[in-house]
């Protein structure tokens, strides 16, 4: 187990972190999700060891995790750490890069772990390219495969998917997730994109104000969101009135709906006028305002003209869910 005990850190006189208390489990698979500057990658940067504590200790099993103050080469050997900046070796092949730390006592091994390690990133053809000459995303993929190469216990990935186009993205989030339970790795992964988070982690802590927001399974926390922030790393959310959703209801607490939660009506509902439409693909998100000025967004299958008059609606279902989840907000 990871143990992240009471943790402080302030670049300067900053405070980026307090108080950090998180256990991590061999095998789990953790999402640390949050706003830009919630201090996603300094975590992951004093778990690897590269920034001496202001307060507090760390821990896998037994042993400490410490700072530079303490260890020359940072960096616990149990641990891989896939910064946003790639460490690679520009000048030699993929297939070096890979095998950099692979033993050459053990050809076979090696050719064949490269090799497989090849394929889970879909750059066997690449195999003999330098790295100098490699997009940005294909450059991510050869760093993500090298810091598997290295067998570590505990992968810690800063946004691993970010310079990969759609087209690739989804495939290979599978490969790589299915690698790290295969091989029973502990992974933390810091990211901003929800569909990292939802069908490969095992729990989610969401960061905001120097601190552990909220912490939980993945779909847990998507259905019952404790606060517009949390639902707004999962989509476009609303947070809205019981009895403005229902008006036989006598409580002026909020809930949260996501945009494709409402559903569109013809004559009753509340009503909205339509502001703006995105199209999405399948839908049109439609930023509208209701009759006293609030922002609401929702999904149509069709573009609404400015100023349109439409109504919406919720479903007891979710309303009951939020309320049974104890999420009003
Ligand atoms: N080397 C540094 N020196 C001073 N301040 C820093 C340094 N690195 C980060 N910060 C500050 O610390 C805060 C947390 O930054 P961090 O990069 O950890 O956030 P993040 O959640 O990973 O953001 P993003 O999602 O944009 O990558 C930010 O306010 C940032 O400006």
């Amino acid at each position: 187990m990871l143990r992240i005990e009471n943790v402080s850190f302030g670049y300067n006189a900053d405070t980026v972190l307090e108080n950090i208390d998180l256990r991590v489990q061999r095998r789990e698979h953790v999402a640390l999700i949050g706003e830009s500057g919630c201090g996603k990658s300094t975590l992951l940067k004093i778990l690897y060891g590269l920034m001496d504590l202001e307060q507090g200790q760390i821990f896998w099993e037994d042993e400490p995790v410490l700072g530079p103050a303490y260890n020359l080469v940072p960096g616990a050997p149990f641990m891989k750490y896939l910064s946003q900046d790639f460490d690679l070796m520009p000048f030699t092949t993929v297939s070096e890069n890979i095998s950099q730390y692979l033993s050459v006592f053990y050809p076979k091994e090696l050719k064949e772990r490269t090799q497989k390690l090849l394929e889970m990133i879909e750059l066997t053809d690449f195999a003999h390219t330098k790295v100098k000459n490699l997009s940005g995303g294909q450059q991510q993929r050869v760093a993500l495969a090298r810091v598997l190469a290295q067998k570590p216990e505990i992968l810690l990935l800063d946004e691993p998917f970010s310079h990969i186009d759609n087209f690739l993205k989804n495939s290979l989030r599978r490969n790589i997730f299915k690698y790290l339970r295969d091989h029973g790795i502990t992974c933390i992964l810091a990211t901003h994109d929800y569909q990292d988070v939802l069908p490969f982690t095992d729990r989610i802590v969401v960061l905001k104000d120097k601190t552990v927001l909220a912490k939980g399974k993945p779909m847990d926390l998507y259905a019952n969101p404790k606060s517009l922030y949390i639902a707004s790393l999962f989509g476009e959310a609303n947070s809205i009135s019981i009895d403005v959703l229902k008006s036989y209801a006598n409580t002026k607490r909020k809930i949260i709906v996501y945009a494709h939660e409402f559903r569109l009506s013809e004559n009753s509902g509340i009503t909205v006028f339509a502001k703006e439409s995105y199209p999405m693909g399948p839908y049109y998100l439609i930023k509208g305002a209701s009759e006293e000025g609030d922002t609401l967004f929702f999904h149509s299958p069709f573009p609404l003209e400015p100023e349109k008059k439409v109504y919406l609606n919720v479903s007891i279902e979710t309303i009951n869910q939020r309320l049974q989840g104890g999420t009003t907000v």
